[in-house]
């Protein structure tokens, strides 16, 4: 059962397949009314935690419960090839008791997607945009979200960012999205969850671990305690730094990460870890 402000709660979550583990000892909470991030490289595990919470695929250990039932927008965009826009969205109103059919019209009618125009004879990106009005429309209290924007031009990205943000100050719909373009989630997501091989990372409120985290850039003699530095760059003239939990450091410039510049350090120092055990 979930309790309290979480809107999904995973504990000890992990699914294997065959060929190994796909996400092993997954634990976090997503609190309510917020939009998070989900990021990792590919093969980390985001989809295939996207299809356990939806109950699509079965854990192999651990739970996973989510408020209420989750709408999914999964990779494929799995859509009705032959039918018109009107015909989907009336098999969306048919489908769904909660179906809210003017707002599901509203988004397709803000993307600019003819009514009449088969799903088949679309562009990714309007398919896109009418997979997510039929997601939206069932009005789930959350939403996953498998790469959205995957196949968006930049102005749709905005736009598709903009109506999600609107749609949780409406209604505290609490949303989870992957995406590969962290670019396009900063000043979006409140809440980030990091996967690197089937495992999470770092996951937390945006604002609390962008405080905690510090980039700092001074000489190659820098020396900081090796506990506190989550990734090291050098270069002949300086050392670029991301550390953790540190307070001032003496001698070097110091500024808060973005939320790239913190995805990033944390995955580019993953793989390095990863390329040293192959190596090993
Ligand atoms: N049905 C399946 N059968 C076997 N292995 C699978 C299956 N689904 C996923 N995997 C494996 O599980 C791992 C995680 O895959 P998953 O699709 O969850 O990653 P992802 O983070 O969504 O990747 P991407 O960013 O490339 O979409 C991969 O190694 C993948 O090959």
């Amino acid at each position: 059962m979930i309790e309290g402000s979480a809107a999904l709660d995973a504990t000890g979550l992990g699914k294997r397949y065959r060929r190994g583990w796909a996400l092993r000892d997954c634990t976090f909470t997503l609190p309510t009314g917020r939009v998070a991030a989900l990021v990792g490289p590919n093969g980390a595990g985001k989809s295939t935690l996207m299809s356990l919470a939806t109950g699509l695929v079965r854990p192999t250990e651990g739970t996973v419960d989510v408020l209420g039932k989750p709408g999914l927008l999964a990779q494929g965009k799995p859509l009705y090839q032959r039918f018109t826009v009107t015909e989907m969205l009336r098999a969306g109103r048919a489908l769904n008791p909660d179906w809210d059919d003017a707002y599901a019209r509203r988004l397709v009618a803000e993307a600019g997607v003819p009514f009449d125009a088969r799903i088949g004879t679309l562009s990714g990106g309007q398919r896109t945009r009418v997979a997510l009005a039929v997601t939206l429309g069932r009005r789930p209290p959350v939403v996953l979200l498998d790469e959205p924007l995957a196949d968006l031009d930049p102005l749709a990205r905005q736009e598709v960012m903009q109506a999600l943000l609107a749609e949780v100050a409406e209604t505290g719909t609490t949303v989870l999205l992957s995406s590969h373009v962290i670019a396009d989630l900063d000043g979006i997501c409140d809440h980030l969850v990091l996967l690197s091989a089937g495992r999470v990372r770092l996951t937390g409120d945006v604002d609390d671990l962008l405080a905690e985290h510090r980039l700092l850039i001074g000489p190659r003699t820098l020396d900081v305690p090796a506990e506190a530095v989550v990734e090291r760059r050098d270069t002949a003239r300086q050392t670029t730094m991301l550390v953790r939990g540190l307070g001032d450091v003496p001698g070097c410039e110091a500024h808060e990460p973005t939320l790239e510049e913190l995805v990033l350090s944390y995955l580019r120092a993953d793989r390095v870890e990863s390329v040293r055990e192959v190596a090993a």
